[in-house]
């Protein structure tokens, strides 16, 4: 369950009368999630004719100094085509707000549902969608530096520590073997460009094969554009558990890329060992998390070790397993 605060509905009913939205009609929290607190929103609509909106309150490591770079973003990627959600300004033209004491925004709801067990076709789907993504980005101004980059994944792993071993005996130790592997090989000279960086399957709303919307922005920064369909991959091309790797989907996933964006020679030679990189980010977020969170709160908390399985599955393929299409 991802409400942090809890905001009163009169409290909602009344930030609304800064917009042209119409009354609240109903609010109800939305469990999914595990960063910012979000709300379902259903109003009486500007018009009269009820409208849906999702209102969020930033909580976690969204800095509110960052929400200008992502809502440029999302304007410039939804003037390219692209199935981004709008935040949407009240009458003076402000977007960001305060309410219950956070910083709060309400955002454009899309319709569409998040996988659990994506399909091949799925897959194909969400990688031609992050292609595309990729080309809209393309002469975006703006840059943000991604602070869960090779440092940053140092500056996690040290605050994990010796609490890695209550996770799994040994975890330590594989984490600091693997950043030094990472140190050593972590490509220095692929393209950068603004990424979406956590394109996992509840990110990407979808009707059968078709991708409706592409949500959850907050970690988009600039980075090896490469890196984005490592994480991607790494995210839908596995079972839940990490376990085991579905070839079907992931063939699937980089031809739906290749043919909406497309890999260089270089990119192809890089893509295990982006592949590593982003199986550890994941890895130490939740490992972090997994430590820092008590186990009764509300919160889910998500397993680390699903993501030291695919670390494992990376450390031993090679490009011609995971491209070859
Ligand atoms: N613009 C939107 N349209 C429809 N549903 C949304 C939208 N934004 C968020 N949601 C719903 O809220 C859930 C949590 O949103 P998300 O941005 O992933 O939260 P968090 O940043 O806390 O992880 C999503 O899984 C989705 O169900
Ligand atoms: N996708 C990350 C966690 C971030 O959660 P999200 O709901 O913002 O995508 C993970 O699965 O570890």
């Amino acid at each position: 369950m991802a409400v942090y605060t809890h905001v009163p509905a009169e409290d909602i009913d009344a930030f609304l009368t800064r917009y042209d939205a119409g009354r609240l009609v109903s609010a109800k929290g939305i469990a999914e999630g595990v960063e910012n607190s979000n709300y379902l929103l259903e109003t009486t609509g500007a018009d009269g004719h009820g409208h849906r909106y999702i209102l969020t309150l930033y909580e976690k490591r969204v800095d509110e100094a960052d929400l200008p770079f992502f809502m440029d973003l999302l304007d410039h990627l939804g003037e390219r085509g692209c199935l981004v959600p709008r935040f949407i300004a009240d009458r003076d033209g402000k977007r960001l707000q305060q309410l219950s004491g956070r910083p709060a925004c309400l955002i454009e709801f899309l319709t569409g549902i998040s996988v659990t067990e994506p399909t091949a076709g799925q897959a194909r789907a969400a990688g031609a969608a992050l292609g595309q993504l990729h080309k809209a980005a393309e002469g975006f101004a703006g840059e943000r530096r991604n602070a869960l980059d090779l440092p940053g994944w140092h500056d996690l792993a040290d605050k994990c520590g010796e609490h890695f071993d209550d996770i799994a005996p040994g975890l330590h130790r594989r984490v600091a073997d693997e950043l030094a592997f990472l140190d050593a090989h972590w490509p220095t000279d692929l393209p950068r460009a603004v990424i979406h960086a956590d394109l996992f399957p509840d990110n990407v709303l979808m009707l059968g094969d078709e991708v409706t919307g592409l949500i959850d922005f907050y970690f988009s920064c600039t980075d090896i554009r490469a890196y984005d369909l490592a994480v991607t991959h790494s995210a839908w091309c596995f079972s839940n558990d990490g376990a085991t790797w579905f070839g079907d989907r992931s063939r699937a996933m980089i031809a739906g890329y290749e043919a909406a964006h497309g890999l260089s020679a270089a990119e192809r030679t890089a893509f295990p060992i982006l592949c590593r990189g982003a199986a550890l980010r994941f890895l130490l977020t939740r490992a972090y998390d997994w430590i820092n969170t008590p186990p009764d709160a509300l919160v889910t908390r998500k397993d680390p070790l699903a993501y030291l399985r695919r670390l494992d599955f990376y450390a031993k393929a090679t490009p011609a397993e995971l491209l070859d299409i």
